[in-house]
């Protein structure tokens, strides 16, 4: 057997995946996902029942028991062959991501690779991060002498549900998974609906790298259909999300759990005027316009100090001139945005900015889901694309009087993701990233999530806590602490 045939079912819609085994849902009904290059169907997934639903939870619980005694190098284990399974068998994941989500060829491609290296790199710090705990003796506070030694450790948090947006369907699955695996857990996953056709393929590889069954598990439907019934689950032990303002409503309604949650961003770029215009250009170009601008680091408003802003919007529009557009499949580098609705809400920005007096720097223009790259010139306050979130092709430049209006503007926005400054001036840099109120503030470079070890949050309403490897891998723990009482103080010699 072909190492995907056991997850098509009937009528070729993938299965979803319980305690360890492909399963058709009783529901008799499918999640049709669309392509975004042709908007007809590219993928039809189940929609599964709230029974279905609780059987997930129901094999994590259990199989986490054991899971939690299994060693930590023999989860280590697991995990780098997955890694070597998703390596070996990645093109018809990365073909999926190109049909179901338009993400162009190579950067499909990329993405599975790159999720690969993070489950191993997620194992090895894992190994070594989980195995370490702390003693802390009681003399150090004040009026104690050394008869209570307190140890403390690293413990699993039991069922961890994962929901992963659309744009990174395959790395921001297992940026969630393998440290909650990693740390003893099981998980449920939540595949986006467009994406849902590569979250199989990769729960495939941790099926055949022999993961113990009930471990993982995959449920797929509508997330407005089976979500709440997920969040709100009474087994869930934490919820590990990424995705737009449904994460907000998550938090309100989930109970007493951990909650990691990376939302939306309006990542601001500041250009200086002692910049290097070319390197800020070329970041712009690539930073705000790969994958469309669906990237919650995308740039998405450059404020440019005035004295540089011509040369800058030029050189950045002859950046956009070489961007090609067209087909995912032909790696063209503008690529259709996820959906009609998406394309809309972009093109109402669009029009509303050049309504209040936006330059266009290049005509707009629109085929379908696919939006030609738009750097838009002379955007003031009063635009929406000022403050929301595009997530497509198009850039917003405010032109700023000062180091401090920039700031500012970076600050009056609830979406606190990313942020970057482009200065040669170390000093100046130092001071505007401390004064810029986002998770992280890149100097001299667009912002990115990656390296995906580096630790990544979003400020206000971009997130709640800390990701990359080593933080998520903490995030998924909770501390157990033991205190040995003695009889008498003891102190040792040395
Ligand atoms: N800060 C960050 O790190 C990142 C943030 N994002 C943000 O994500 C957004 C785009 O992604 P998108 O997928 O459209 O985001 P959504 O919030 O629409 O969806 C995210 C996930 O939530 C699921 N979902 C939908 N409704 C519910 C519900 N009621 N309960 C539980 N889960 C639900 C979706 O499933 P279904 O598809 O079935 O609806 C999907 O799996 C942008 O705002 C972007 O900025 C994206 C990447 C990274
Ligand atoms: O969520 C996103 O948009 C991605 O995690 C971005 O990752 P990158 O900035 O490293 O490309």
């Amino acid at each position: 057997m072909a190492f995907y045939d056991e997850i098509v079912g009937k009528h070729g819609a993938f299965k979803a995946y319980i305690n360890g085994e492909w399963i058709e849902s009783r529901s008799g009904k499918f999640q049709k996902n669309v392509n975004p290059t042709t908007n007809g169907v590219a993928y039809q997934v189940q929609a599964c029942t709230r029974e279905e639903v609780d059987a997930a939870y129901a094999a994590a619980k259990e199989a986490q028991k054991l899971w939690a005694r299994t060693p930590l190098w023999k989860r280590a284990e697991y995990l780098h062959k997955v890694d070597g399974l998703m390596k070996q068998n990645a093109q018809p994941i990365a073909d999926c991501l190109v049909k179901e989500v338009a993400k162009p060829a190579k950067d499909a491609l990329t993405e599975v690779i790159r999720s690969g290296d993070l489950i191993s790199y997620t194992a090895e710090e894992g190994v070594r991060a989980l195995g370490e705990g702390k003693l802390l003796t009681s003399d150090s506070f004040p009026g104690q002498d050394r008869t209570k030694l307190c140890l403390s450790q690293k413990v699993p948090l039991g069922v961890v549900l994962c929901i992963p947006p659309f744009n990174y369907p395959v790395n921001l699955a297992v940026s969630k998974i393998a440290p909650a695996l990693m740390a003893g857990n099981s998980v449920v996953l939540k595949p986006p609906t467009q994406g849902a056709a590569a979250g199989a393929h990769m729960v495939q590889c941790f099926h055949k790298a022999g993961l113990p069954k009930g471990l993982l598990n995959f449920v797929t439907g509508k997330g407005s259909e089976i979500g709440d019934y997920l969040t709100t689950h009474k087994a869930v032990d934490c919820i590990s999300f990424t995705g737009g303002d449904t994460g907000l409503s998550i938090c309100q309604k989930a109970g007493m759990v951990p909650i990691q949650m990376e939302l939306g961003g309006k990542d601001a770029c500041i250009v200086c005027s002692d910049a290097d215009l070319d390197l800020a250009a070329k970041n712009i170009v690539k930073g705000g316009f790969s994958y469309s601008g669906q990237r919650c680091t995308a740039v998405k408003v450059v404020l440019v100090m005035e004295d540089v802003a011509d040369k800058l919007v030029d050189m950045v529009v002859e950046g956009v001139k070489g961007l090609s557009v067209g087909k995912p499949e032909d790696d063209c580098a503008i690529t259709p945005v996820i959906s009609e609705s998406s394309a809309n809400f972009i093109e109402g920005l669009v029009k509303d900015a050049e309504a209040k007096g936006a330059t266009l720097t290049t005509p707009y223009k629109r085929e379908a889901n696919l939006i030609w790259p738009l750097l838009i010139d002379h955007v003031t306050p009063d635009m929406r694309i000022a403050w929301e979130e595009p997530f497509g092709p198009v850039i917003p430049v405010r032109r700023v009087k000062n180091i401090d209006e920039a700031i500012a503007h970076c600050n009056d926005n609830n979406l606190a993701l990313q942020g970057c400054v482009f200065t040669r001036d170390i000093n100046a840099a130092m001071r505007i990233s401390d004064a810029m109120e986002t998770g992280t503030v890149q100097v001299n470079s667009a912002p990115a999530r990656g390296p995906d070890h580096f630790p990544f949050q979003g400020f206000r309403d971009s997130g709640i806590g800390s990701q990359g490897i080593t933080n998520s891998l903490e995030m998924m723990c909770k501390t157990k602490t033991t205190v040995i009482n003695l009889d008498k103080p003891s102190y040792t010699m040395g």
